[in-house]
């Protein structure tokens, strides 16, 4: 097949695309989507719908559990396929957006990857989406460089940067830019056909293979439909078995009951799990939205000190280790101060939530900040020293992690300082994504989709459950009101006349109210922003 572009009759575009972007949508690419669109489509809609079907159960009174139909494989003795040695040493991971700057950056940075992110910490517009694409290739080529045009400042990849991982949508995310018999294209879809397409050839000269992180899964079939989709392309572009290799987020409160399910769908292609743990505590908020005695407390006392978090971790490393896959931590949201008081605090609460993951046996971690590499190094050298990881570390002989655990439910206060913080900064977040900005610094944290689907979650369902504050008063609609005006005041004075006017914040003052006063949850807060964008 050429690799000249030209249009099919079947892809409709929604924007003309720019020449730079006719080279990611090359004839082939083209072909390719249409392809595998027709192909799996279909059953990942199928896959959509079973959420639904799963989650109607939980909301009349059933609550996640280990299945009895799949417990042949949580018993049986297997193994996932040899972790690729490029992928066997992940000790530290930065994360961040597929923008020009950030990627530079990232694979400089003193880690051992960099996890290229279209998903939480990426607003998925069509132009950085794309212009991602074309960031990724350029870096996988060695080719990347970037000047600033505000500081003049060039940027360029230092030698030996960091193993590149991209991280592709989630599931639930369509590509509205982009039709295929008049429908959407699955994002998730797209991103890993364009992705797939634009670097298996300079992975491979460099004797190394695609690699991506998996987000959101809800179960181990939609493992299943990931692993055909990767066999499909890797036959049709006739690469080996095993070129895609991904490591999966467990950030989903259905997919803990299915860690070894989705280990074993995925058996040829997968190097690992990942504890997404801020997914992960919107999920439990979002599967549990019915069950009034498992209602979270502030954001801020939810750590993974929290039982029902550790016993996430822990479960994650022991089956990650019984099955010869990598358990990787996840994102403590501190990132550094220029105040230097303040910045040794921030390190302090790092080292100690790095600490609790590597003594539970957690392989690698990741982290939003370079800053933030010396100090999370130096916990991961006190526990891994110069192994690669501890997987041989068994944890065979721990104590049996059972379903009461993993949904045990959580103590701590509801305040109005929390619930007023949770208001700003969702109307902080929702603003920045909607203006093209997926991860912001917001009060000194990193903010991304996950961690804002948190604060406005919480608040929606301490109003459906008439949850009092700790002083007193009930949490209703009418309070929630009140304050977020009183809080888009504050945020207008924060921020600025000038910002608040040209970002979006009148709109994501709007869109929050409605998500938050709804009766029925909105499943995902970018999808009520995906129409704005
Ligand atoms: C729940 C989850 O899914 S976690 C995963 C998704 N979230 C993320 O990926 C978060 C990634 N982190 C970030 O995006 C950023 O750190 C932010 C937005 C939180 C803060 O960024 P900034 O405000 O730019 O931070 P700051 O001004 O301190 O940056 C200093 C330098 O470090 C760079 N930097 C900061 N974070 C990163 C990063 N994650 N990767 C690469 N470079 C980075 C900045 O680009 C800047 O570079 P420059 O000096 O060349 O201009
Ligand atoms: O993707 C990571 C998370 O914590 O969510
Ligand atoms: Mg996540």
């Amino acid at each position: 097949m050429s690799s000249n572009e030209k249009p099919t009759q079947d892809l409709v575009f929604a924007k003309e695309l720019t020449n730079e972007f006719r080279s990611i949508f090359s004839e082939q690419a083209q072909a390719l989507i249409v392809e595998l669109t027709r192909k799996f489509r279909p059953r990942l809609q199928e896959l959509l719908v079973s959420r639904k079907v799963a989650q109607d159960t939980y909301d009349n009174g059933a609550l996640p559990d280990f299945a009895k139909e799949t417990a042949d494989i949580r018993n049986g003795e297997w193994r996932i396929a040899a972790i690729p040695k490029d992928l066997q040493k992940r000790h530290l991971e930065i994360t961040g957006p597929v923008e020009r700057k950030m990627i530079i950056n990232a694979l400089n940075a003193d880690v051992d990857v960099f996890m290229a992110d279209f998903e939480d910490a990426q607003s998925p517009t069509w132009e950085g989406l794309i212009q991602g694409q074309i960031n990724l290739r350029d870096a996988n080529l060695g080719n990347i460089s970037h000047t600033d045009t505000k500081s003049g400042k060039e940027y360029a990849l230092k030698e030996n940067p960091a193993m590149l991982i991209a991280r592709v949508r989630g599931l639930h995310l369509p590509e509205k830019h982009l039709l295929v018999d008049g429908q959407p294209v699955p994002g998730a879809l797209l991103d890993f056909i364009l992705y797939f397409l634009h670097n298996y050839q300079s992975r491979a000269e460099k004797g190394s293979g695609v690699y991506l992180y998996v987000p959101k899964l809800q179960h181990h079939q939609e493992a299943l439909w990931w692993n055909d989709v990767f066999s499909y392309l890797e036959d049709k572009l006739e690469q080996p078995r095993g070129t895609v290799r991904c490591t999966v987020l467990i950030e989903t409160l259905p997919a803990v009951f299915q860690m070894h399910e989705i280990l074993h769908s995925l058996r040829h292609h997968i190097v690992g799990l990942n504890c997404g743990r801020w997914d992960y505590i919107f999920s439990y908020i979002k599967t549990l939205r019915a069950h009034a005695d498992r209602v979270l407390p502030d954001r801020q006392v939810v750590t993974m000190n929290q039982p029902f978090l550790s016993a996430y971790s822990r479960l994650l490393i022991k089956t990650c280790h019984q099955r010869g896959a990598l358990a990787m931590g996840g994102m403590a949201a501190f990132i550094p101060s220029k105040d230097s008081a303040e910045n040794a605090e921030i390190l302090k609460k790092v080292r100690a939530d790095k600490e609790l993951e590597f003594s539970n046996g957690h392989d690698g971690t990741w982290i939003a900040h370079p800053g933030l590499a010396p100090t999370v190094r130096d916990v991961a050298a006190k526990y891994l020293g110069d192994y690669p990881n501890q997987i041989h570390v068994s944890r065979e002989q721990d104590a049996e992690i059972s379903a009461a655990d993993l949904l045990e439910p959580s103590t701590g206060e509801r305040t109005e300082e929390g619930m007023r913080t949770n208001i700003r900064v969702a109307l902080q977040y929702i603003a920045a994504w909607l203006s093209g900005k997926g991860c912001v610094p917001i009060y000194g944290l990193m903010e991304d989709a996950a961690t804002a689907e948190i604060s406005r979650t919480s608040i929606w369902q301490w109003i459906q459950h008439g949850k009092a504050l700790s002083d007193g008063r009930k949490v209703t609609k009418e309070l929630f009101r009140t304050m977020l005006a009183e809080e888009a005041d504050v945020v207008a004075q924060e921020v600025g006349n000038e910002r608040w006017q040209s970002e979006n914040f009148a709109t994501a003052k709007t869109l929050l109210d409605e998500i938050t006063t709804a009766d029925e949850l909105t499943e995902f807060l970018t999808l009520p922003g995906y129409k704005h964008l």
